[in-house]
């Protein structure tokens, strides 16, 4: 399963500039060397204009579902497109997106843990179903977004649910940046699976983004990183094999003792 990761910076309040953006990036993207999947950011669309959500946040997550899945449609590939502001009865969330690549909508989900370091408690609602998994070409996958990474009981929930490709989409600030890495290798070395993450560079209203996005496989060995600080692509093909040869060698799973904890 061939991989792009688009480590976006994104225009802060601008879905319109945001969306001319990714259709150039893609349509660069497939010229070579095609991707069967292609990764985006949290809120790629707005960025964190919170005080503007009014203006600038989809509604029933559209446009943003139309938009994906035409360019799912277009280019042959799925796509993992990251996250939205997005307005839902009277309350905004935050909502993940995944089309697959005729275009159905193969999964959506609203982030539960909500950043009180970027003030969104105060303005957006925490999700509320529970998370599950998705399967993509018949490999099961998670997606969870950005602060959602330091509760490793999520991500554990669906490493247990059979999940062998872990998506993390992100706006994560530069000032945490070393958590960032660290907790992105410990929930691949402890869950034994893929780990792919596609976080923003630039900075907005004071804050400067991490970048370093990064494909990790099953054993915590890096397999693509992006720099701290431009816009680029992140290329790797995953071999799912990994994972079930992992478990077998160190049987993390076999060995858990759950009822003593
Ligand atoms: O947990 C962190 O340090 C950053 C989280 C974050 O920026 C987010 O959830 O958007």
């Amino acid at each position: 399963m061939k991989y792009a990761v688009y480590q976006m910076d994104v225009v802060a309040g601008d879905p319109e500039q945001n969306r001319r953006k990714v259709r150039a990036w893609l349509d660069e993207t497939v010229k070579t060397n095609k991707p069967d999947i292609v990764v985006l950011p949290e809120m790629w669309t707005t960025a964190y204009t919170l005080s503007r959500l009014d203006e600038v946040a989809d509604r029933d997550s559209e446009p943003s579902t139309s938009f994906l899945q035409e360019l799912a449609n277009k280019y042959d590939v799925h796509i993992i497109g990251g996250s939205v502001a997005n307005r839902k009865e009277e309350r905004f969330y935050n909502t993940a997106l995944v089309v697959d690549r005729q275009g159905n909508i193969v999964h959506q989900y609203d982030k539960i843990h909500l950043v009180p370091m970027l003030d969104e408690p105060k303005y957006l609602a925490g999700g509320k179903n529970k998370a599950e998994g998705f399967e993509l070409d018949g490999v099961k996958m998670g997606l969870i977004i950005c602060y959602d990474l330091r509760f490793p009981e999520l991500a554990r929930k669906l490493a247990l649910e059979g999940v062998q490709v872990l998506h993390i989409v992100a706006e994560w600030p530069s000032a945490r940046k070393d958590h960032w890495k660290a907790l992105q290798l410990a929930r691949a070395i402890e869950n034994q699976m893929f780990v792919v993450s596609c976080n923003r560079v630039g900075s907005h209203d004071g804050v400067d983004f991490a970048g370093t996005s990064m494909i990790v496989d099953p054993w915590g060995e890096v397999v693509a990183t992006g720099s701290e600080d431009r816009e680029e692509t992140l290329r790797a093909e995953l071999s799912l094999d990994l994972v079930s040869k992992i478990r077998k060698d160190v049987p993390v799973f076999s060995s858990r003792v759950p009822e003593l904890y």
